[in-house]
Order: structure tokens, then sequence, then C-alpha cells
């Protein structure tokens, strides 16, 4: 099969992709539907039988007097994408201001506690994925603190996805997630060029993004890393893969946090569904590629409705619509949700 772009590079999940391909290939249709419906796949079905907890229960360890939205956005959007709990752990001054935006957050004012590590390692065994970063900001303690909380949480080996000050934190130690492979990098440009440098020696090399991005998750012994930009580059090392759906040209802050959010709750669903629902391919690239494809489904249809006024409230407010475009079908009698196959764009 050849090599496809549109939304994804789909030869890797269809189990015969080992090496890197350029971007800027053709466009296949029958690609881009097998790599969705491998995302519709793990999503689990809405049943009646379920109990409050089952979709998942997300803590986004992060925030802090300057940057109460970051965390706010990836928490509240964990719980849009369907996660049933979602917890944020955070400084004593943001918790507040976070509670502040939404009734539905569980916000634990712990993180520049002394015993910060041991106040979240008490909830480490009810959460299913962890979101690091967001909006931590840079002080020292704080991130002391996050490191201890990383050491906790991969002992018990629950999957992280490690975003904005926590890839700061990452590139300080890689060792800290050196080899751990429940853990998703999320980058954005400057992020990843700052990783490359610390774990590489050397900048990043804009004329082969596959080649960077696989070099780079290789080095860390292969945990997935998402490269974000105008086309998103996914690779576990092995596998290499785009997403390049249509989104919008507005900038706005917190897009990155909306996928980070969207991210550790279909990294818990793949997990649990396994690689033969990802038709071997590994369940954290195909939910790597379903959280972009979801951000920027959100980020396309709140820019039709907002225009450059789009901000990051708005795309919000897509994810429900957005995520069934693209994942749900129709929920059949049984609630289990049935793939039609269609394809929508
Ligand atoms: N509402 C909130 O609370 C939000 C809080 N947030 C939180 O803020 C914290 C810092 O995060 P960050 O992403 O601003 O990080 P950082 O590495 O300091 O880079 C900053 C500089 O990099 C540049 N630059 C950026 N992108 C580039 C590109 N594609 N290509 C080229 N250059 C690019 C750009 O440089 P400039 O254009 O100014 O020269 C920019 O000034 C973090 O905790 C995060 O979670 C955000 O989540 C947003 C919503
Ligand atoms: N030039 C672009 N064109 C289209 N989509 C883009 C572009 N750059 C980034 N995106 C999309 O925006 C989303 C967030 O990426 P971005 O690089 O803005 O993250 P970030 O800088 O970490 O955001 P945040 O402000 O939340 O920290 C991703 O889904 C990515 O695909
Ligand atoms: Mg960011």
């Amino acid at each position: 099969m050849a090599v496809s772009s549109g939304c994804g590079v789909v030869r890797g999940f269809l189990g015969v992709l080992n090496q890197a391909f350029p971007l800027h290939t053709a466009r296949s249709v029958t690609d881009m539907e097998a790599a969705l419906q491998l995302v519709r796949n793990v999503v689990p079905p809405l049943a009646a039988w379920k109990h409050k907890g089952q979709a998942g229960r997300i803590g986004v360890v992060g925030g802090c007097p300057e940057y109460t939205g970051a965390p706010y956005f990836a928490a509240i959007s964990a719980l849009k994408v369907g996660a049933d709990l979602s917890h944020v752990f955070t400084t004593q001054d943001a918790a507040p201001v976070i509670k502040s935006y939404s009734p539905e957050l569980i916000v634990h004012p712990v993180l520049d506690s002394p015993s910060a590590v041991q106040d979240v390692e008490k909830w480490l065994p009810r959460l299913h994925a962890l979101v690091v970063g967001p909006g931590l900001g840079r002080d020292d303690v704080l991130l002391e603190n996050v490191k201890g909380i990383l050491e906790a949480s991969k002992t018990r080996g629950i999957p992280i996805v490690i975003d904005a000050d926590g890839l700061w934190l990452v590139a300080q130690q890689p060792a800290l997630i050196q080899g751990y492979q429940k853990a998703v990098l999320t980058p954005n440009h400057v992020e990843f060029s700052r990783l490359a440098e610390a774990v590489l020696g050397d900048p990043l090399d804009g004329r082969d993004r596959y080649r960077s991005v696989q070099r780079l998750s290789q080095a860390l012994g292969n945990v997935t890393v998402v490269q974000k930009g105008e086309q998103d580059v996914i690779s576990d090392g092995g596998q290499a893969l785009t997403c390049s759906r249509e989104g919008s040209s507005r900038r706005c802050g917190g897009q990155g946090d909306l996928l980070s959010g969207s991210l550790s709750v279909l990294v818990h669903w793949a997990l649990l569904a396994g690689p033969e629902k990802t038709n071997g391919s590994s369940p954290l690239l195909v939910a790597a590629f379903g959280a972009c494809a979801l951000t920027r489904q959100c980020a396309r249809q709140a820019f039709q409705k907002h225009g450059r006024a789009t901000t990051a409230t708005d795309m919000i407010r897509e994810l429900g619509p957005a995520f069934s475009r693209l994942f749900e079908t129709s929920a059949g009698a049984d609630g289990g949700v049935a793939p039609t196959g269609e394809l929508r764009l």
C-alpha cells in the first residue's frame, strides 16, 4: 500500500511500516479511514451496566499562579472526551482559581507542599492516566516534586502524557522517562528542538521531521513522541505517521493542552483495548493519532463559527461534536458503538 497523508500515514497501522517516509505524499482516503477506524475500535461502548470511573479517571499535574488555564484546558478536555473523573494536582494558590473555572474538576492544592509526592501518590492507585506539565512553570521546588510523582507513577505502570513544562523537566533529565514505554511526549516546535538538543545533541532537522521524531523516540527508549505543528508527526521509534487533517490557522494558546488532556483518555482506552484492536500497531500510536485528529477537527469546527475570535474555550465546546463526527457512530441497542466505516470529512 502506498504511503498516504490527508489524515495520516497508515501503512504503519497495517503492520508493514518500519521506516520513515517523507511528508507531502499522495492523499489516500482509504488510509485515512483505516486510521480513524483503528481509533474507533478502542473507544469503549457506553453501557448501562458500567459504573462511574470505568470510562477513565485522569490526573493532571500542573498549574501554578501564572498559568491556571492550561491545566484546566487539559482536565476539562479529558472529561469532554469521555473520562468520568478528572483530577488536577496543582499549587495552593492556583487551586481555587482552577476550581472556579469548573465544578466538574476535582482540584488538589498539594503540588507545592513538602508532602506533594505522598499526597499525589495516595491517588495514583485510582488513576488510569496522568498528564504532566500543562501550566506547571519552572519553579525548582515544583519540578522536584513532579520528578517524584513521575517516579511513583512509573513504578505503578501508569500511562503518562508529558507536555509543556513537563517536557522542560525531561530535557533536563531524560533518564526520568528513558525506556518507559507508557509515556507519550507532546512537544510543540520549541519543545521538540529543546529535547532534540538535550537528547540527540543536535537541533531539529526541519527537512526530515519523520526521521527527527523517530530518532528522538529511539534515543529515549521508544517512548512515543508527538511533534505538533502544521502537520503532527508521531513515532514510537519504529512506526511513524502523520496527521494533517484540516485544522485552523488560528494559533491561540491552549490547543496543545486540549490535545494532551484528550490524549490521556485515548491512551487509557487504547491500552485497555490492546493491540488486537489496533491491528498490531502500538496502542499509544493509535491514541496519539486520534488525539491529533480530534484537536484539529475541534479547531476546524470552532474556526468555522468564530473565525479570528476563536479561542481554546471555543474549541473545547466542539469536543463532543468533533468526537462524534470522527469516532462515534450509532450506539447499538446493546449499548455498543458500531462502526459504520463511513468517511466523514
Ligand atoms: N492559558 C494558559 O494558562 C496557558 C498556559 N500555557 C503554559 O505556558 C507555559 C509555557 O508554554 P509555552 O508553550 O508558551 O512555552 P515556551 O517553551 O516557553 O515557548 C514560548 C516561546 O516559544 C516560541 N514559539 C512557540 N511556538 C513556536 C513555534 N511553533 N514556532 C516558533 N516559535 C515558537 C515563542 O517565541 P516568540 O514568538 O515569542 O519569539 C514563544 O514565546 C506552559 O506551562 C504552558 O502549559 C500554554 O499551555 C498556553 C495556555
Ligand atoms: N501551523 C499549524 N497548522 C495547523 N494546526 C496546527 C499548526 N500548529 C499547530 N497545530 C495544531 O495545534 C495543536 C496544538 O499544537 P501547538 O503547537 O499549538 O501546541 P502548544 O504550543 O503546546 O499549545 P499550547 O498553547 O496549548 O501550549 C495540535 O493539534 C497541532 O496539530
Ligand atoms: Mg503547550
